[in-house]
């Protein structure tokens, strides 16, 4: 088996390079921009008041000045800056040449055109041109745009990019077991919920999930759906993973070519993950246990679709306290469902006394995984530990 840092690699190491589209800057939020944005003009263009008030000259402050114009924003004030004189001027509005601060309204006393300062400050309340950012300056691409990105871009005079496409995700469940949502299950039966569990977790990192119909525990019924896979950018399967009589998964995807980057890590939960490529298409493989197939889903599918976007694929883990003791851990490096409280210096972390890998109520719960290596020796209360916030 495997360490889980290595299947990682390996898993990541199946994206090929993203393809892009151009879309409109609105539609852009949360999307991977792939090409660098450029921006087409400086920003302020011009030197702008950051306040209401008056512009004037630094040197003439303790004099009475005469107000000779007015400024604001979208109407500069077109005439000659000089010597004892003030412009009305508003925020946002241009600073009219020759003059080089801006006195609030507040700390001033105004008598018809007649201006005095009441109260001196050092500040100018004046952006310089250029403040925020020039003419050519580049964003970089590789980033998941966040509302302020959509903002800045739209800042930098840029209504479309240019962003990677969103990976289309084929997910595959199957069992004889499983029945969807919403229907009367019979005897024998349970409800399908990893399908639409992983969906949600591809969305969350930016893929179109295809959810197919649910597959028997036939080898016929598993080749169909792989067919059907045929158009996704990446399959995953979940469930039949294990050595069961009916765990058919590996033997179907080898009888397809999958060429089979490992199979079986030694991770808890998810040991019995695999991961290659069938043709060109990567193919994640992840166990049908509920809560196995969604830490699976965390820790290699999201990276990798995130990497198929051209983003950087690595979750990075956060520093806690131990609420409470923990024995020596198994061979496996384990993931544990935890709940995270305030603490003094660092937050406290609870691990959940059940680690059953079928509880979605408690992966429901959970605010964090717990990361304990494998082998790792007892630990007291208050040790500092690492875990991953869930994406929530
Ligand atoms: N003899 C052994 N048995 C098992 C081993 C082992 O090493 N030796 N590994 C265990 C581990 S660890 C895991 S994890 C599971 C993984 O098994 P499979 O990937 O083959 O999953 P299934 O057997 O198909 O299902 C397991 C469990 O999950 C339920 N399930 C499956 N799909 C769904 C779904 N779409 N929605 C809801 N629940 C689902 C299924 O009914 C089973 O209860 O194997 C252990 N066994
Ligand atoms: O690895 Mo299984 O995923 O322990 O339940």
């Amino acid at each position: 088996m495997i360490t889980v840092d290595d299947a990682l690699a390996k898993v990541l190491a199946l994206a090929s390079s993203p393809k892009t589209e151009e879309i409109e800057l609105a539609e852009a939020f949360g999307r991977a921009l792939a090409v660098p944005v450029t921006a087409r003009l400086t920003q302020p263009p011009f030197d702008s008041a950051a306040m209401d008030g008056y512009a004037l000259r630094a040197a003439d402050r303790d004099q009475t000045l005469r107000i000779i114009g007015e400024s604001a924003a979208g109407h500069p004030w077109q005439g000659e800056a000089c010597p004892l004189t003030a412009i009305r001027i508003f925020t946002g509005a241009q600073v009219p040449q020759g003059y080089d601060c801006v006195v609030m309204q507040e700390h001033v006393q105004r008598d018809g055109d007649k201006l005095t300062i009441t109260r001196h400050s050092d500040a100018t309340h004046i952006r310089p041109r250029g403040n925020d950012f020039s003419e050519g300056d580049q964003w970089p691409a590789g980033r998941c745009l966040t509302a302020a990105d959509i903002g800045l871009i739209a800042a930098m005079n840029v209504a479309r990019v240019t962003v990677s496409q969103r990976p289309r995700v084929a997910i595959l469940a199957g069992g004889d077991e499983l029945v969807p949502p919403g229907q009367d299950p019979q005897p024998g039966q349970i409800i399908s919920s990893n399908d639409l569990a992983i969906a949600a977790q591809v969305q969350q990192a930016g893929g179109i999930p295809l959810v197919l119909p649910i597959a028997r525990d036939t080898e016929d019924s598993l080749r169909a759906s792989f067919a059907a896979a045929a158009e996704a950018d990446l399959i995953v399967t979940i469930g039949g993973a294990s050595v069961g009589d009916h765990d058919l998964i590996a033997k179907v995807a080898a009888d397809l070519g999958m060429a089979r980057s490992f199979y079986k890590i030694a991770m808890r939960p998810g040991k019995p993950l695999m991961a290659g490529k069938i043709d060109d298409t990567p193919m994640l493989g992840l166990p049908g246990n509920p809560v196995s197939a969604m830490v699976c889903g965390m820790i290699f599918m999201q990276p990798l679709i995130r990497r198929m976007q051209g983003l950087d694929g690595a979750l990075l883990p956060a520093k806690a306290r131990l609420a409470t003791a923990l024995p020596t851990e198994g061979p496996r490096q384990h993931y544990l469902r935890a709940r995270l409280t305030q603490g003094r210096d660092l937050p406290e972390i609870h691990p959940f006394d059940s680690q059953d890998s079928a509880r979605l109520s408690l992966m429901a719960q959970a605010d964090a995984l717990l990361i304990r290596p494998a082998n790792c020796p007892p630990q007291e209360a208050g040790t500092v530990v690492e875990y991953l916030p869930m994406p929530h």
